[in-house]
C-alpha cells in the first residue's frame, strides 16, 4: 500500500510540475504561440472561470516525456533480437520524439501546428508519440493530467502574459523526467 501511494505521489506530482515548467518556458520563448493559446482560451471562456464542460474545447497540444522501463518476464523475441528474462528494456521516448525519419527535418522545433488535425495525423498513424507510454501499462491518469494541464494553463493565460527572464539558461537534464537544470525563471505580467 505504501509503495502504491508513493508511486501515485511521484507519478502525479513530478510529471505534471515538470510539464508546466516546459509549457511556460516554451510559451515565453514563442510569444506568437502564447498569443494564439490565449486567444483560444478567451474565445472559449472569456473572463469566466474555466469549467470542466468547456475545457475539452481547448486544442492546446501538450507533449512531454517520461521514463519507460520494463523488465522482460520471460525470454522474448523482438525482431532479430532475443531478450533473456529479467532484461530491462528502456524506451528512449525523447529520441523517438525527435527522430527526423518519423517527424521530418524540423523534428526538434516547437511546432504545435503539427497536432492541429489530431495525434493520428501528426504521427501518420505510427506509434511514435508516447508521452504517456503505450499499451496495457500506459499512464492511468493520462486524461486527468491533460485536463489539469489545460485548466491550469487557461487560468494563467487569462490573467498573465509570460516573458522569459534573460537569466534563463537552456540546460535540460534527465532525472527520470527531464528538468530545466537551472530552473525556469519566467516574468509574469498581470493583464
Ligand atoms: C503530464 C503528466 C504525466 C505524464 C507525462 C505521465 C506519463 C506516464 C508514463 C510515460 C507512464 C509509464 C507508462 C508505461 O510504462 O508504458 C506513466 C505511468 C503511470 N502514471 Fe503517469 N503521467 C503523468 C501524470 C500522472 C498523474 C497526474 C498520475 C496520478 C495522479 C499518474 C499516475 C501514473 C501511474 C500510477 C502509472 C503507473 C501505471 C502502471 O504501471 O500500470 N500519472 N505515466
Amino acid at each position: 500500500m505504501m509503495e502504491e501511494c508513493k508511486l501515485f505521489y511521484f507519478s502525479g506530482q513530478e510529471t505534471t510540475s515538470v510539464l508546466f515548467s516546459w509549457i511556460m518556458l516554451l510559451l515565453s520563448q514563442h510569444q506568437d504561440w502564447q498569443a494564439r493559446a490565449r486567444e483560444e482560451v478567451m474565445q472559449v471562456f472569456g473572463d469566466k472561470t474555466p469549467d470542466l464542460e468547456d475545457i475539452n474545447q481547448l486544442k492546446v497540444a501538450i507533449s512531454s516525456s517520461h521514463r519507460n522501463d520494463r523488465a522482460v518476464h520471460k525470454e522474448t523475441k523482438l525482431g532479430d533480437l532475443t531478450l533473456p528474462a529479467g532484461v530491462q528494456v528502456h524506451m528512449p521516448i525523447l529520441l523517438i520524439h525527435r527522430d527526423t525519419k518519423l517527424w521530418g527535418d524540423d523534428a526538434a522545433e516547437f511546432k504545435p501546428e503539427r497536432f492541429k488535425d489530431g495525434i493520428s495525423k501528426a504521427t501518420k498513424n505510427q506509434v511514435c508519440f508516447l508521452p504517456f507510454g503505450w499499451g496495457p501499462r500506459t499512464c492511468v491518469a493520462q486524461n486527468y493530467a491533460l485536463l489539469e494541464a489545460k485548466m491550469a494553463m487557461a487560468l494563467i493565460l487569462q490573467r498573465f502574459s509570460l516573458e522569459l527572464s534573460p537569466s534563463y539558461v537552456h540546460l535540460p537534464y534527465k532525472v527520470i523526467t527531464i528538468h530545466p537544470k537551472l530552473g525556469a525563471p519566467i516574468i509574469l505580467h498581470k493583464l
